[in-house]
């Protein structure tokens, strides 16, 4: 076994320490996420023996039937981070109305907005799954915290980060200065500073999207992934491999460890609903992450972390990874919208 490296903890002082943007809140803050983030990854290890799988029998606002897990992960981040004095308010997929936290304090300078279980059709299955979180400046002077103060683009997060609960449990981070990597050490349960500063190669053979939705696409996704199929004898001229996982935390953890290009984009299966990830717990986090690590992050017409949010539980479609690639992609679009219009 190898010798243990800088602690998460050690990491996030030296950050407050050196200058380099970290506010000394924000640390703390981000030493209560993963908190909370230890703890849901041993109730995910647990599994059966603790008896948090299968469904809770509830539906979300969007829907969508709640797991065991989607619950107790969800109350775990309002308990814990409720009791933060950072906190000013959180948002929640899990919740239909944001959550305020005050109580007799002074108001804390962060709203947290968080997936707090990504992937949950995996849970069951045993297949990775993760919480992706997303901290925002709370307004200052309000009297009162109403849903539109979180609705800020991506650009104005001041940290983004998920918790992977794979083979082993990951934490990783940006505070807009790189991304790091954390690995759960089971054996002290610290996070330990295992992949520092990542970054994205700008070239991919690799794609991730759901097939099963492709006759949904617009031309110029169906044109791209056309391309890839057509492997070496086609327009790009090199084979591609395809991968897709259905948790969007393992997706973009492959992404920012070898390379890759994510996308879930616009479908024509239910047309009011622009997308099937959610804006502002799935796509502004995670292209802050992969932005950070030198990648792009699109929807195919503009840069997802431009996209002014209109409501807590917005979707978007999501086009990210290897900056190459993902400009490959937004081309077809540009050239599509240009076509129309002339
Ligand atoms: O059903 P599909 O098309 O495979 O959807 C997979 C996508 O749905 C999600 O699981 C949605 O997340 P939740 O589990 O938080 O609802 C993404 O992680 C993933 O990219
Ligand atoms: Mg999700
Ligand atoms: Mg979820």
């Amino acid at each position: 076994m190898r010798n243990q490296g800088k602690s998460l903890t050690q990491f996030l002082n030296e950050g407050v320490r050196q200058g380099l943007g970290l506010e000394a809140d924000l640390a703390v803050l981000i030493g209560e996420i993963a908190a909370v983030c230890k703890s849901l990854s041993y109730a995910t290890r647990a599994g059966g023996l603790e008896g948090v799988l299968g469904t809770a029998g509830t539906e979300n606002v969007q829907g969508e039937t709640q797991q065991k897990l989607d619950v107790f992960a969800n109350e775990a981040m309002l308990d814990s981070l409720g009791a933060s004095e950072h906190v000013a308010g959180m948002a929640s997929e899990e919740l239909t109305d944001i959550h305020p936290v005050s109580a007799g304090r002074s108001r804390g300078r962060y709203l947290v907005v968080f997936d707090p279980l990504d992937g949950s059709s995996n849970i069951d299955v045993n297949v990775s799954v993760g919480t992706i979180f997303s901290v925002l400046p709370a307004p200052a002077g309000v009297s009162e915290l109403a849903a539109q103060h979180f609705l800020q683009p991506g650009r104005e997060q001041v940290c983004a980060g998920y918790a992977l609960y794979g083979p082993s449990t990951m934490l990783v981070l940006t505070t807009g200065n790189g991304v790091d990597g954390f690995t759960l050490d089971p054996r002290v349960g610290e996070f330990i500073l295992t992949h520092p500063q990542r970054r994205i190669p700008a070239d991919t053979r690799e794609f991730a999207i759901n097939m099963s939705n492709q006759r949904f696409w617009e031309p110029p996704m169906q044109r791209y992934i056309q391309e890839c199929l057509e492997g070496s004898s086609g327009p790009r001229g090199k084979d591609f491999n395809m991968r897709w996982v259905a948790s969007m935390v393992a997706e973009i953890h492959r992404v920012l460890i070898r390379g890759g290009i994510f996308m879930y984009p616009y479908d024509s299966r239910e047309p009011k609903r622009p997308g099937r990830l959610r804006l502002m717990y799935e796509a502004s986090p995670m292209a802050m992450l992969v932005e950070q690590a030198g990648g792009s992050a699109s929807t195919g017409y503009k840069q997802i972390l431009d996209v002014q949010p209109d409501d807590l539980h917005q979707r978007v479609p999501v086009i990210l990874g290897s900056r190459n690639e993902v400009t490959q992609v937004t081309s077809y679009h540009t050239q599509t919208a240009a076509d129309a219009a002339n």
